[in-house]
């Protein structure tokens, strides 16, 4: 994969992106004048208040949902086949009627992928994140966090151009919790893939983040862009660095009052 050095043009390019949704009682600007870039290779995390339009801001980046007005892209790369992105959500979106190892195949089989090298690319993942000897089971044979990592690793095996979470660790416990954003750790340091990952956590922003974007309570705007600079390869040892604390407490301090507002306007 090319490196930010190699191609200055960013990944995903934001221009006063807006969201305007039609409801019952009229207008609600869910994003508002969104303008932001996203390197190739960066791990971008974004956090805000509930309901300040994180999860719209990455649909229409998956293009599941239109832009109201503004621009925003993903520069594809060389190869045509690639997937433009992938999106992993916070439900386990595998098929339960399929074993795991076609379930991470199955994007591949969607692009006419030979069943051959779909299924040694598939096992290849599966063996990067300790679930090769469950590969014939199924989904209700396995525990959460083990439909969690099948989620993950199906999008990373479609090699998209960017990796789009939505809180993708949220239904999970707090150990396997742990586990998974080490997991994601490695992994990312391993490919460098450009990953936009939506988080109510702010420690899992600051640990997993190149930048962390706080988003204001509705109408979503960008409030702040942090760069966390705090050296890789990071682990779970990471959070107990002072620099981790610092910026924990610094963004903690912007998101507790836009929280305290977005609640206020719920009343
Ligand atoms: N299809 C829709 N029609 C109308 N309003 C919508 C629609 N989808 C989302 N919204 C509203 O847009 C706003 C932003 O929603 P969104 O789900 O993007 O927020 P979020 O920041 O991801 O929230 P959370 O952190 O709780 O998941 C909310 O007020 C939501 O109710």
């Amino acid at each position: 994969m090319a490196d930010v050095a190699s191609n200055p043009a960013p990944k995903i390019s934001a221009r006063n992106v807006t969201k305007v949704y039609e409801t019952a009682s009229g207008h609600m600007t869910a994003v508002d004048d969104f303008t932001l870039d996203v390197a190739e290779g960066e791990f971008l995390a974004i956090v805000g208040p509930s309901g300040c339009g994180k999860s719209t801001f990455l649909r229409m980046l998956a293009g599941l949902e239109d832009v109201s007005s503004g621009q925003l892209t993903i520069r594809p790369g060389t190869d045509p086949k690639t997937p433009l992105n992938s999106v992993v959500f916070q439900e386990y979106a595998i098929f339960p009627w399929k074993t795991v190892i076609q379930n991470v195949a199955f994007g591949l089989q969607m692009r006419g992928v030979s069943e051959r090298e779909r299924l040694d690319v598939a096992q290849g993942w599966l063996d990067r994140v300790g679930l090769a000897k469950f590969a014939d089971h199924y989904p209700h044979q396995i525990s959460g966090g083990m439909k969690q990592r099948v989620s993950i690793v199906r999008a990373l095996a479609n090699d998209p151009e960017v990796l789009l979470m939505d809180e993708p660790l949220g239904a999970l416990d707090a150990q396997t919790r742990v586990v998974l954003q080490e997991e994601l750790l490695r992994i990312w340091e391993e490919t460098r893939k450009t990953v936009v990952y939506i988080t109510h956590s702010l420690e899992e922003a600051v640990l997993l983040g190149d930048r962390v974007v706080l988003m204001s309570a509705q109408p979503g705007r960008i409030l702040e862009v942090y760069d966390i600079d705090i050296p890789r390869p990071r682990s779970i040892e990471t959070m107990n660095l002072p620099a981790f604390a610092l910026y924990r407490g610094a963004i903690w301090d912007r998101l507790s009052a836009e929280v305290t507002r977005a609640m206020e306007m719920q009343q």
